[in-house]
């Protein structure tokens, strides 16, 4: 078994702040004063006295007085405070609302907040009534709140201590909780250890007395070998997110328990070296290139999100032999790239970008020249993947003719039509656009010859990868009139952050559209990848699928039921699997399934056992040397 019972042990664990996300008592003036000019200012006030009570800096019994004299409830509103408070319970503990069942016996709620509205929280998640030990107010007739019971010890200084010593609990006794009388039961000596829980508050006074900090219940189970929703904290994962992803990123993250850091820009080798070092999920976009020597530093990293379509900026190879999973998002941002596309294409076309730059100049140049409708005009795609295909349709629809070329053998949409040679395409049409993958063979794709090979007077865009096009050439195209009007979203060296300088020949060419690669920033594309990308480490962290994984074998996992899940990631060389199943026939472990997927570099075996398994084969497991990295679930 990999838990443990705490026969011995009794929980005694704090309610504001804690148990809950916020203090009860500020929240309760701030639903009494709703709607009237002053709330502000008292719920303010309440919440000082509330912060420096629990810091150490007030006495208790003082900022208790205080904190009642303002207030001006009654109890329809503590009803509304305890509503309020249902949606309020810490995540971790709404996580772990098994432990709280299974030691209801041993788990204490000692706070110096008020029975009326913690009694129903605690209770509805499992703890026992006369468990519960709080403050109670007193009410007038008109059920106005107009003090609080003073004879209650918990509404004295010291008023923790003097309870515990009432209940003597006969056994070892563990504080949980994020205030200073929550430490001071350590001090007195009745408690055996003090768990400062940060999830919600961090009081430096507080933690630097502490036995242990935890950032939430799952890391203090973990700690204490009891059984817990994750197998391993969340809390003490890191989750590193670079170039400003969507907030719904952050948020998803959070929301699960992991520490989350973002950054807006990207960084460099050496500084994402220094930062990736504790970090278990790291999230990027275009910018941040994910090297060998990146991924050789970083230890802990299991999974990464491309919070975007290309992944050619991360070493995938190195990826998988060191078995870190890939993910992307190959469609969020499809449609956004195709209206900007078709878009500039028809300012192109028309000339309406270099017409509205003269204006800008005070030159008032209305003429036909060299203005054409898209309508019956030729359009050619390099690359006939997802963008491609999506573009052929809308370039149909404005009554174009398409004409596409891929390196793979695709199905026409419509009335598209491949090429067979790139030179087939290049010499037809009248707009040329770029829509290949950022394949490092596709470095330099199209230069001097291929220039030379469209017609003359061509549009030309590129809103692939920007390596793809020789940019001196194009810069060559545009200046001779080759090209008519190019549009340009992707460099080969393009900044970090938009604090830093952009320099390339293209600028300022005549009718050339220069964007900072935005083919996919929209509001509608970054939402949806800022929900899609998380959603699948989330689901690859959680259960260890990795369906539409781009680097890894791809596999999709029924959930995890009444079993523990062992992922167990390897070399792919002969006779692992059977040094796997060995070791669960020497210890005699039932195995509930099975599921293995290989590719040509790694296998990925993942071995649903039933929970009564001897805990040598999770060593014995990490020590087959072939083994690249293992993780359990349950
Ligand atoms: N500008 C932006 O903000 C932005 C946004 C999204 C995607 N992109 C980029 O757009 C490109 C296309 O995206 P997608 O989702 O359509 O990719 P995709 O993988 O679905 O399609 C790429 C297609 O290009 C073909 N291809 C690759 N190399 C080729 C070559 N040398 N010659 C001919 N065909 C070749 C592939 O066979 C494939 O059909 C990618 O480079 C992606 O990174 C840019
Ligand atoms: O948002 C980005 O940084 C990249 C967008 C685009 O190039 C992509 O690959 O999806």
């Amino acid at each position: 078994m990999l838990t443990k019972t705490l026969e011995q042990t009794y929980f005694v664990i704090d309610f504001d702040s804690t148990f809950t996300k916020v203090e009860g008592l500020d929240e309760l003036a701030a639903i009494s004063l709703a709607g009237q000019k002053n709330r502000d200012e008292v719920v303010g006030k309440i919440k000082e006295l509330t912060d420096r009570g629990m810091a150490g800096e007030l006495s208790f019994e003082q900022a208790l007085q205080m904190r009642i004299e303002l207030l001006s409830a009654n109890r329809e509103h503590v009803e509304l405070l305890v509503d309020f408070l249902r949606g309020k319970v810490s995540d971790s503990f709404t996580r772990n609302k098994e432990f709280i069942s299974e030691y209801r016996d041993q788990i204490y709620i000692v706070s110096s907040g008020f029975r009326e509205f913690i009694e129903p929280i605690v209770t509805e998640m499992g703890v026992r009534e006369d468990h519960v030990f709080a403050n109670t107010f007193r009410f007038d007739e008109a059920g106005t709140i107009i003090g609080y019971d003073d004879t209650n010890v918990l509404s004295k200084n010291g008023g923790k201590v003097r309870l515990l010593q009432q209940l003597s609990l006969p056994g070892d006794v563990y504080v949980i909780g994020d205030g200073y009388t929550d430490y001071e039961l350590r001090e007195s000596g009745l408690a055996n250890k003090f768990f400062a829980f940060t999830e919600n508050i961090e009081r430096q006074k507080v933690i630097e007395k502490a036995d242990h900090i935890v950032t939430s219940l799952d890391e203090f189970l973990y700690l204490n070998n009891l059984s817990r929703s994750q197998s391993y904290p969340k809390s003490k994962l890191k989750v590193l997110l670079l170039e400003n992803v969507h907030a719904r990123a952050v948020e998803m993250f959070s929301r699960e328990g992991f520490q989350v850091e973002l950054l807006k820009g990207a960084l460099d080798e050496d500084e994402l070296i220094e930062k990736i070092k504790d970090v278990s999920i790291l999230g990027i976009r275009s910018k941040t290139m994910v090297t060998k020597r990146v991924l050789e530093n970083a230890p802990r990293l299991m999974v990464i999100g491309a919070f975007c379509i290309g992944t050619n900026q991360i070493d995938l190879a190195t990826a998988e032999e060191r078995g870190v999973a890939v993910f992307n998002a190959p469609y969020s941002n499809t449609r956004s790239v195709v209206e900007m596309a078709v878009g500039e294409m028809i300012l192109l076309m028309r000339g309406i970008y270099e017409k509205s730059v003269k204006l800008h100049n005070g030159v008032w140049d209305k003429s036909a020249n060299n203005s054409n409708e898209v309508r019956g005009k030729k359009i050619g795609m390099i690359g006939y993947g997802n963008i491609g295909i999506q573009l052929s349709v809308v370039a149909e629809a404005l009554g174009m003719e398409v004409l596409f070329y891929d390196l793979v053998e695709k199905l026409p949409l419509s009335n598209a039509r491949q090429c067979h040679t790139l030179e087939e395409l290049l010499s037809q049409s009248d707009v040329v656009t770029l829509h290949v993958d950022g394949r490092k063979s596709n470095a330099m794709l199209i230069g001097e010859k291929e220039f030379s090979q469209m017609k003359d007077g061509v549009v030309f865009l590129n809103l692939s990868r920007g390596h793809v096009v020789d940019v001196k050439a194009l810069a060559n195209a545009i200046k001779s009139g080759k090209i008519r009007g190019a549009a340009v979203d992707v460099f080969p060296q393009e900044p970090k952050t938009n604090d830093e300088v952009f320099e390339s020949e293209l600028r300022g060419l005549p009718n050339v559209i220069l964007t900072p690669h935005i083919g996919g920033s929209t509001e509608e594309a970054q939402a949806s990848i800022g929900e899609f990308v998380p959603n699948k480490l989330l689901s690859y962290v959680n259960t260890g699928s990795t369906y539409g994984v781009v680097n890894f074998p791809e596999v999709t996992l029924p959930p995890l039921h009444d079993a523990h899940r062992l992922l167990h990631i390897h070399q792919n060389v002969p006779g692992v699997l059977s040094k796997v199943n060995g070791i669960f026939a020497k210890y005699g472990v039932n195995i509930v399934g099975q599921y293995l997927k290989t590719s040509e570099k790694i296998g990925y075996v993942i071995t649903d056992v039933a929970k009564n398994y001897s805990k040598e084969i999770v060593q014995e497991l990490k020590e087959i040397e072939e083994t690249i990295k293992f993780r359990m679930l349950y």
